[in-house]
């Protein structure tokens, strides 16, 4: 069989047993094609990398998966269920239970010392301030950033910042770790202790990561690398 052209690209089915899976995702903000039929999937425990150009639509693919940006048309499935089309109340309860994020620059709670930010997603959850303080230390410890836990974020390193916002967004236990450049504003040390321990905790945890990046030396600790080009994705090695 031969492989499908860059231009025209057959839809791919998800593999039996996804986790997350998308297919044909249209996504357009006006006149700009973000996403042009985008298939994607990931399997529990599989560490992704969502690689491309700039502007070749790798955030919005992973907005997309994650129920924070509704694609134009379709599928998302979950465990095997459709969460397209899911009111916006069940979207955020998905993402609050089964979901974790870390972004660019890790966007914590500047008020709240490091232990409060890595607590807060477990006191959201109902989990009472001495339970949820415990399991943040826990996770601080893990990431190696214990002794910065009664600091506030502006008082802490940028990679110590980072492994904080990591460790708060793996205390919940989530299936789907999405990192939007998770090590972008790091200097390259800081940036492989990170995606190590990130790494690490994920699949010490079982939890799938879709991990955008750019960079191939982050990318290289993912499992599978994909490529995003003008809105679709590709399997690396089926795109060399
Ligand atoms: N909220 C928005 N409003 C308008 N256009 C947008 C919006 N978000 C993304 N776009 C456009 O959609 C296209 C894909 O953007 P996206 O951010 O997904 O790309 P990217 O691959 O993540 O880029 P980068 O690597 O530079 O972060 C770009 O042309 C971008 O300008």
């Amino acid at each position: 069989m031969s492989a499908p052209s860059p231009e025209a690209p057959a839809p791919v089915a998800a593999p039996a047993g996804s986790l997350l899976a998308a297919s044909g995702l249209h996504k357009t903000y006006g006149r700009t094609t973000a996403l042009d039929g985008a298939d994607f999937s990931i399997h529990a425990g599989e560490v992704v990398a969502v690689m491309g150009p700039s502007g070749s639509g790798k955030s919005t693919l992973l907005h997309c998966l994650a129920g924070i940006v509704r694609p134009d048309s379709g599928s998302l499935t979950y465990q095997g269920a459709e969460i397209a089309g899911l009111p916006d109340q069940r979207l955020s309860a998905l993402r609050r239970t089964e979901f974790g994020f870390v972004f660019q620059f890790g966007q914590l709670v500047p008020e709240l010392t490091c232990v409060e930010n890595v607590a807060l997603p477990l006191r959201l959850n109902g989990v009472r301030r001495k339970a949820a303080e415990a399991a943040a230390a826990s996770w601080l410890e893990r990431l190696e950033v214990d002794d910065v836990r009664d600091h506030r974020p502006g008082e802490v390193s940028g990679g110590q910042g980072q492994r904080v916002a990591v460790a708060r967004a793996l205390v919940t236990a989530p299936r789907v770790l999405f990192a939007d450049e998770p090590t972008g504003a790091l200097d390259s040390l800081n940036g492989e202790r990170v995606m190590e321990l990130l790494t690490e905790a994920a699949r010490a945890a079982g939890t799938a990561v879709v991990l955008v990046t750019h960079e191939n030396r982050v990318a290289a600790y993912s499992d599978r690398e994909i490529v995003v080009r003008d809105g679709r994705c590709r399997d690396m090695e089926r795109y060399a």
